[in-house]
């Protein structure tokens, strides 16, 4: 069974008293341990499919099944749920909490699940080890580079270990060095643990690095390249 299956979902928002069409009939199926990008140029609907994915939204058409779960026949909190416990989002700002430290950024998921404090801090410490940016715990976002501040947001992520890991144009605030770098993490945490990777960018460099690229023009599908 596919991690992910898109069925003919399509999603129009209402703008004013137009429609717009942002995500027009789209179907594809996204294994378990893959590393996909989509692709495509702004506006052509990239978000707007992630945020489909992450269930923080609903189509207009068409089914969203994640794990063989229609999306669509969930209540609101069992949603919530399913967020917390099997999705990890990064975010092209980061989004981190100003007036938290690294690590209490680090460790929001966990402490909603209710993980205790201690096991907190030595999940997210290990994590930061791995990531590079053990030493930085206590600086709040303000005092953290951009680089440093989306590995923060990475370790979020993924501090709850979550079957998928959605990014939204991870690297379109870094310079291409941390470009990469980040790249590179992903990569490796999509091979050693085994994680599904799915982001956005319309970065050449991430693209090339992908397995599988997904290209949207106008909220469709137009291209689906795999690498082996
Ligand atoms: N909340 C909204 N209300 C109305 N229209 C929206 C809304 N969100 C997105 N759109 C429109 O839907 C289309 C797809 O937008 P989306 O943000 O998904 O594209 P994108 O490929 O992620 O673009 P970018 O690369 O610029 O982030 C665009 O025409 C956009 O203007």
């Amino acid at each position: 069974m596919p991690l992910i299956e898109l069925d003919k979902v399509g999603k129009t928002y209402r703008s004013g008293n137009r429609n717009v069409p942002a995500v027009v009939d789209f179907s594809t199926r996204i294994e378990a341990g893959e590393f996909t990008v989509l692709a495509g140029p702004s506006g052509s609907g990239k978000t707007t499919l992630l945020n489909l994915i992450g269930c923080l939204d609903q189509p207009t058409s068409g089914r969203v099944l994640i794990d063989g779960q229609d999306v669509g026949s969930q209540s609101t909190a069992k949603l919530a749920d399913f967020r917390r416990d099997h999705i990890g989002f990064i975010f092209q700002s980061y989004n981190l909490i100003p007036v938290l430290t690294a690590l209490e950024n680090a460790e929001f998921t966990l402490m909603l699940q209710g993980v205790s404090p201690a096991e907190r801090r030595r999940r997210v410490m290990e994590i930061f080890e791995r990531l590079g940016i053990a030493g930085l715990e206590n600086r709040r976002p303000d005092d953290l580079s951009g680089g440093q501040q989306q590995r923060v947001a990475v370790a979020r992520a993924i501090a709850a270990r979550p079957s998928l890991v959605l990014a939204d144009e991870p690297t379109a605030n870094l310079d291409s060095t941390n470009s990469r770098e980040l790249l590179e993490l992903m990569r490796q945490l999509n091979r050693e643990d085994g994680m599904t990777f799915v982001f956005s960018s319309h970065d050449p460099q991430v693209i090339e690095r992908a397995r599988r690229v997904i290209t949207l023009r106008d909220g469709r599908l137009i291209e689906d390249r795999r690498r082996p």
